[in-house]
């Protein structure tokens, strides 16, 4: 069995490929119980914490082949775009590789909302670079860290213009990520230079759904994009 593995800043995330090739979420538990079984395991990581460090030690004590993923100048015919390729977190990078095999539009805005959101542009096979910003959670703890009168609430935060304090930290900080991609949606436009080119919003992470849910462009929610990336390097 080929397991595939995403260390994001928060959590890790496992799955497998199945004999049809298809993509299946896997817990830590269910991988620790069938960790005999597992050959090889293909990992990207924006932190090397202490959960993976010991996932990678009980794949040495099975034998198992471990490969970690890079970020590189190209993959097959995409091209990085950032001039220091090993800045570029590979979460990034690999959201961006799953999403050109899977979209056929020439621009593709790939969002990742997890602990922070990233968005990144491709225009047919060239990684153009992103934004990276806190993500919807960050964003409201960051502010409730700094002003003693801010505070949440999840169960009474649903006025779109908030007459609560809860209602409107939630959807300050849930419109500035709806602007933040709808703004990157018109900007990468100008930068393909053609209004003709077909557009796709392809959201991932956490928050993809509630992102999902605001946006007056059409998107479409893909929670596999980072491990259809780490699919290619099997
Ligand atoms: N039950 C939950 N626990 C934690 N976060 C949640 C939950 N439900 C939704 N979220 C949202 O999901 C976000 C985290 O997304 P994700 O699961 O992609 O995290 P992550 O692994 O930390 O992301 P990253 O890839 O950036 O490391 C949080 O910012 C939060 O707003
Ligand atoms: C931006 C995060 C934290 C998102 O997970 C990650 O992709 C990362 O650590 N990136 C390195 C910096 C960069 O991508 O420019
Ligand atoms: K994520």
């Amino acid at each position: 069995m080929v397991v595939l593995l995403d260390a994001g800043n928060t959590n890790v995330k496992l799955a497998y490929v199945t004999d049809d090739d298809e993509i299946k979420r896997l817990t830590l538990a269910d991988f620790y119980q069938s960790i005999t079984s597992v050959d090889k395991l293909i990992y990207g990581s924006v932190n090397d914490s202490s959960e993976l460090k010991e996932i990678l030690t009980a794949c040495i004590d099975n034998n198992i082949t471990v490969k970690k993923v890079e970020v590189t100048p190209s993959f097959n015919n995409l091209i990085c775009g950032y001039n220091v390729v090993a800045n570029l977190g590979v979460d990034r990078w690999l959201a961006t590789i799953g999403a050109r095999l899977t979209y056929s539009e020439n621009i593709l805005i790939i969002v990742d909302a997890g602990t922070a959101i990233t968005l990144d542009i491709c225009i047919n096979q060239e990684h153009k670079g992103g934004w990276i910003a806190p993500g919807l959670m960050l964003m409201q703890q960051s502010i409730i860290d700094k002003a003693p009168g801010v505070f949440t609430n999840e169960s009474i935060n649903s006025e779109i213009f908030g007459t609560d304090t809860p209602s409107a930290l939630f959807h300050g900080s849930l419109y500035a990520l709806v602007a933040m991609i709808e703004k990157g949606v018109e900007l990468a436009k100008k930068l393909a230079n053609e209004d003709e080119c077909s557009l796709s919003i392809i959201l991932t992470g956490g928050d993809a759904a509630i992102l999902n849910s605001h946006l007056s462009l059409n998107s479409d929610v893909n929670h596999d994009l980072v491990f259809l990336g780490l699919q290619q390097f099997i």
